[in-house]
């Protein structure tokens, strides 16, 4: 398949950011002057290979539509359901009515506002090279582990009151470690199925490829940099506001 095809994006952002837990739900949160959902979609309506962008709400979302990017032709509102998979489940099931459902599709949070397009780029031409033979179902960014990684076991200590503490049990070989990141893209009808089968299962899904992994099907790691950051933490709004204050720069 050429790398110059166009495939349609699942933007989730129903959630409702009670990690951030700021004044308001953590994709409207304002960086220099635009909301975090906006500079997302932003990044993939400036994409050459991007078709339909899907953005999943919250059932009481009532800010989408006050922002410019609603009345996007390309742009479409779904309302997602209660967790992540969820939406993302209601996002395909919307985009199969009007796209091949046997074609790619690319999923990718609200909350990482620091993608970049050439990564993007990146993640579809290298899933779009896999040949049937190759077996592997799809790719997603994300980024080697580098720092120490211990495991933990949980002990009581019983000087004083008695209290639990974590204690190293191990340290992990951080070799074939990685950090999750997305986009995340397969075929719509695969995801379909591995997701509503895991579901099916009460499997915990926290990524699209983990449904792909629990129906035995193998993923790309394609290399991301560790600035795709999701936004999770106060500290996070920060960090995306200086990455996407540098890739403002770097793009004049
Ligand atoms: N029911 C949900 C829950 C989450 N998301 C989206 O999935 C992405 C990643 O989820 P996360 O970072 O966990 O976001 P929240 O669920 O909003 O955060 P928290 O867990 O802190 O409440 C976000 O863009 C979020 O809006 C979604 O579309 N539907
Ligand atoms: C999909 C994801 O962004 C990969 O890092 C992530 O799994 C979504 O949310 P989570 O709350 O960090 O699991």
């Amino acid at each position: 398949m050429p790398s110059t095809s166009i495939f349609p994006v699942i933007i989730p952002a129903a959630g409702i950011g009670s990690r951030v837990a700021a004044a308001t739900a953590k994709q409207y949160v304002s960086i220099g002057g635009k909301t975090i959902l906006e500079h997302t979609v932003q990044i993939f309506l400036s994409h050459n290979q991007i078709g339909k962008i899907i953005v999943m709400l919250h059932p009481e979302d009532y800010t989408f539509t006050t922002l410019s990017i609603a009345n996007h032709p390309q742009v479409m509102a779904v309302i997602g359901g209660c967790e992540r998979v969820d939406s993302v489940l209601q996002g395909l099931r919307c985009i199969v009515n009007f796209q091949d459902p046997t074609q790619f599709v690319l999923v990718h949070d609200a909350a990482r506002p620091c993608v970049n397009a050439q990564d993007i780029t990146r993640l579809i031409e290298r899933c779009t090279a896999i040949a049937p033979s190759d077996n592997v179902c799809g790719a997603i960014l994300a980024c080697p582990v580098t720092d120490t990684i211990k495991k933990a076991a949980s002990t009581k200590i019983s000087s004083g009151h008695s209290q639990h503490f974590s204690i190293i049990d191990n340290t992990i070989e951080r070799s074939l470690l990685w950090h999750a990141q997305t986009p995340q893209m397969f075929r719509m009808n695969e995801l379909i199925h591995a997701i509503e089968t895991g579901l099916a299962k009460g499997t915990k899904l926290s990524d699209e490829a983990s449904a792909m992994e629990n129906c035995g099907k193998s993923v790309l790691l394609v290399e991301g940099p560790s600035s795709n950051i999701k936004i999770t933490k106060p500290s996070d709004i920060a960090l995306a506001t200086f990455y996407l204050s540098a890739i403002n720069k770097s793009n004049k």
